[in-house]
């Protein structure tokens, strides 16, 4: 595997008070990959990237941005690293143009015009350059926010919850202009509380709960593998109950007699002795006609929840 751009080695963070916000937590990132961070309220995601930017120090352990340590090597690492704040703090009165230039140069970065105006140019903020903030929607706003964390040519991007709150056509926008900069080589890292961002736009996905990363997985392995099928079959005549020769395939029988359902592991082969082929030749055996059948996989979100619920 190709070194990964981040590592972060036994990480933990008391806060002053004596709160283990998060404990011993290892995890790397790949090159390029869009990684989602997902986690209840309080979890430790905010804790865990204001560390890896350098803005909380780390009780232990030790965090490398390509190669740098982040404490020894601050400035090296920290240049690497945009960060997407959720909010635009008070520039109002700035202009576009000269809002996201400032930024480059805290950083230390000579002015790059050509640099400038390619980031506002990709986030279709380029029309815009001469407007005050204050004049602005707020998709644009966000998208300012991006243009600034990109100003200095990073190459890894946090964004902390960067749709929170805004509507369903501005959340879309948004994973397009995210996925742009994954295809420029941009390595991104995601907070979200909305599970269908993760599932729309990671390449792989971590869960901290409790401050402790409790899973880190592909996203279409952790859908195929924690993942359940449900299989729905509406009958031709209500059951008063389910007959003994179905007793093995678990099934339940909704109120109305009509409905039985079956769950299964997505994973399990599908031709086994408790898979659908076997379910449905029972079925004929028993007499019972089906009207109509639909199948539907587990989403993330089921698995999430089952998983935080697990580890409650
Ligand atoms: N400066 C601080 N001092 C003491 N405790 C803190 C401090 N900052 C955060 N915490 C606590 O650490 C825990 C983790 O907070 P953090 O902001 O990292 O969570 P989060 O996963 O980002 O939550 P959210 O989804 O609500 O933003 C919380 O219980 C929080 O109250």
């Amino acid at each position: 595997m190709q070194d990964p751009i981040i590592r972060i080695n036994g990480v933990g963070k008391t806060y002053e008070g004596g709160f283990e916000a998060l404990r011993r937590v290892d995890l790397e990132i790949r090159r390029g990959e869009i990684f989602a961070l997902l986690g209840p309220n309080g979890a430790g995601k905010t804790t865990l990237i204001s560390v890896i930017c350098g803005l909380v120090s780390p009780s232990s352990g030790d965090i490398r941005v390509a190669g740098h340590d982040t404490i020894t090597q601050y400035r090296a690492a920290r240049k690497l690293i945009g960060l997407v704040p959720q909010e635009l703090t008070s520039e109002a009165f700035e202009t576009v143009w000269n809002t996201v230039s400032f930024s480059r140069g805290l950083f230390g970065r000579p002015p790059s015009p050509a640099h400038i105006e390619k980031v506002l140019r990709a986030l279709s903020l380029w029309d815009k350059r001469n407007n005050r903030l204050m004049t602005l929607s707020g998709g644009m706003k966000r998208r300012v926010l991006i243009a600034k964390a990109l100003s200095h040519e990073p190459r890894v991007l946090f964004l902390d919850e960067p749709t929170a709150g805004v509507d369903v056509a501005l959340r879309r926008e948004m994973w397009g202009v995210v996925r742009r900069l994954r295809e420029d080589g941009v390595t991104i890292i995601l907070t979200t509380h909305y599970i269908e961002e993760a599932e729309e736009m990671a390449d792989r996905i971590g869960v901290i709960n409790h401050g402790e990363v409790v899973l880190v997985e592909e996203k279409t392995a952790l859908i195929q593998k924690l993942g359940r099928k449900q299989l729905t079959l509406q009958l031709h005549t209500p059951l008063s109950r389910v007959p003994d020769a179905l007793a093995p395939f678990d099934l339940t029988l909704a109120d109305d007699g009509a409905t039985l359902k079956y769950t299964y592991d997505a994973a399990a082969r599908e031709e086994g002795e408790h898979g659908i082929a076997a379910l449905l030749s029972a079925l004929k055996t028993a007499g019972i006609r089906v009207k109509d059948l639909n199948t539907r996989q587990s989403s993330l979100e089921d698995i999430f929840v089952d998983l935080i619920e697990e580890r409650a």
